[in-house]
């Protein structure tokens, strides 16, 4: 699903976020990305979503080399990738039912088709009862499951989570990790970036850790063997 090979990422005034970054996320499955702040997180998921370009290195999702992809193209490979953010980026002069909706209103469906989506994606994240409320009188946790509902509306096989649970308590994160599992558990492919260590921990899934750009180690849990990538 997703496939690093020595990527490098350079930004324009000459930081360097990532430095020959390599690993592999399979078809399937759901893995952590954590490190200090700075280390390279949200920039490594922002190559994924094509939001950022790799420097150098390949990077291929899905079977497509991202390095060769136009920009006219980039709506459309993006489609297949649902984004969650921390601070879930929703538009609070619209109601739930629309923020959900965006993605499939710009992707050009019919109309029927749409609110039977919504109303799905609603229903996965337990908030059917709120689609006409507005965002801003929801509570944190149900922005952010309004946020999921909208990153899984269109059924990406691929959900990318930049600290989902950053804003969070410990209830409402253990809420949301809960979700992730159960989309998961239904072939999702999930790679989330995370702080939070302790709820890492608790949840026993593999961990990418990333220290100034490179990626330190690589945790498996099925095994619980740990390798170190950099010596
Ligand atoms: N658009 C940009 N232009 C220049 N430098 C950037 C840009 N975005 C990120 N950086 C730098 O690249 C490095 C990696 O940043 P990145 O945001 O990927 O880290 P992070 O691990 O996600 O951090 P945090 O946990 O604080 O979000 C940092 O040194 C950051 O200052």
């Amino acid at each position: 699903m997703i496939e690093f090979a020595q990527v490098c990422k350079r930004y324009p005034n000459g930081q360097e976020a990532l430095k020959q970054v390599s690993f592999e996320l399979a078809d399937g499955e759901m893995a952590f990305l954590t490190g200090h702040s700075g280390a390279g997180k949200s920039t490594l998921l922002k190559l994924i979503c094509l939001m950022e370009r790799a420097t150098s290195g390949q990077v291929i999702i899905n079977g497509r080399n991202f390095n060769r992809i136009s920009r006219r193209k980039i709506p459309t490979v993006r489609r297949d990738i649902g984004m969650i953010f921390q601070d879930h980026r929703l538009l609070f002069d619209r109601s739930v039912f629309d923020n959900v909706a965006l993605p499939l209103l710009i992707a050009g469906y019919p109309h029927r088709e749409i609110g039977r989506r919504v109303r799905a994606a609603l229903d996965k994240v337990g908030l059917l009862s709120k689609e006409k409320h507005s965002p801003i009188i929801l509570s944190g946790g149900e922005q952010q499951r309004v946020g999921i509902a909208r990153a899984v509306v269109n059924k990406p096989p691929l959900l990318l989570a930049d600290e989902p649970t950053g804003n969070l308590d410990p209830d409402l994160s253990a809420e949301i990790m809960h979700l992730f599992e159960q989309f998961n558990q239904v072939g999702v492919s999930l790679l989330i970036a995370s702080h939070d260590l302790s709820l890492i921990a608790r949840m026993h899934y593999r961990t990418l850790v990333m220290k100034e750009g490179q990626l330190v180690q690589d945790q498996e849990v099925a095994n619980h063997s740990e390798v170190s990538v950099h010596e």
